[in-house]
């Protein structure tokens, strides 16, 4: 069984189908690329599978559970974990704070017992850490970080809840070449590890054409083409859509 299928999932908003009867599955442990021009509809697509936004139309079964139209919440307990960007709110913390912050979240304890609670959930929140290279950095606040060790925080913080499927929508956005092939081999590794299924965009076709498992492309809301990097390279109706926009399909292995 695949850990996550979607059934002819579609939005619109006001005429544009911004998502138009789509569908594709993600199995167990794979790192699946979602790429599209600007305006496909990735997006929208994304935000439909965490909840924030309600399809018209279509299911999402995550683990064989239709999911589509739950809050944000709810999906995220059920085991779907996504990066969210820690950066501008919890600077002022230390960065094993960060991640204790999450996982007192997670436990559902509430905010007024944060002090007290100081030590709480420290020694998980710095193994969480190790498995980003980030333990070193445990007591340093935050805003102290590079942008790329930033980021890394955020992964340990979308490793809280044990997902079985992460979401990462356009996880190395703003990060130069060299830091974003680093990102993503480091979540790689984790999916390889952990045996977790990830489904992410990114604009880096590099990056893209290296590590995904699988490509599915989205163009206009529709998608077009569904394979491996051999076969998306390939494909007449991809490189119709990407024409002119001066994307390339080189690989260019880090
Ligand atoms: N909240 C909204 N209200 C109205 N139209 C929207 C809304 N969100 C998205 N759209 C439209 O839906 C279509 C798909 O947008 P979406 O942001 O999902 O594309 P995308 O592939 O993520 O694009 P990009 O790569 O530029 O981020 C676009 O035509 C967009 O203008």
């Amino acid at each position: 069984m695949s850990v996550l299928a979607i059934r002819s999932l579609s939005k619109t908003f006001g005429g544009v189908h911004a998502v138009n009867e789509v569908s594709f599955e993600i199995g167990k442990g794979e790192f699946l690329a979602l790429i599209g021009p600007n305006g496909a509809g990735k997006s929208t697509c994304f935000n439909m599978i965490n909840g924030q936004l309600k399809p018209n139309s279509g299911e999402i079964l995550f683990e064989g559970k239709n999911i589509a139209g739950l809050e944000p919440r709810e999906i995220w307990r059920l085991g779907v974990g996504r990066t969210f960007q820690v950066a501008a709110t919890f600077g002022s913390m230390t960065v094993v704070e960060n991640v204790q912050m999450a996982l007192i979240s997670h436990a559902q304890q509430t905010y007024r017992l944060w002090r007290p609670a100081a030590s709480l959930h420290r020694e998980r929140a710095i193994e969480l850490l190790a498995q980003v290279g980030m333990q070193d950095a445990a007591d340093r606040p935050s805003r102290e970080l590079a942008y790329g060790d930033v980021k890394r925080i955020e992964l340990a913080i979308a490793l809280v809840n044990d997902p079985r499927l992460l979401l990462m929508d356009e996880p190395t956005a703003g990060m130069a070449p060299r830091e974003r092939n680093d990102l993503i081999a480091l979540v790689k590794r984790l999916v390889l590890e952990r045996g977790i299924s990830v489904l992410f965009t990114e604009h880096s076709m590099d990056v893209v054409f290296s590590y995904a498992d699988r490509i599915i492309v989205l163009a206009r809301g529709r998608l077009i083409a569904d394979g491996t990097a051999a076969t998306i390279r390939e494909d007449a109706k991809v490189k119709e859509v990407y024409f002119g926009t001066g994307k390339t399909f080189q690989v260019h292995a880090p």
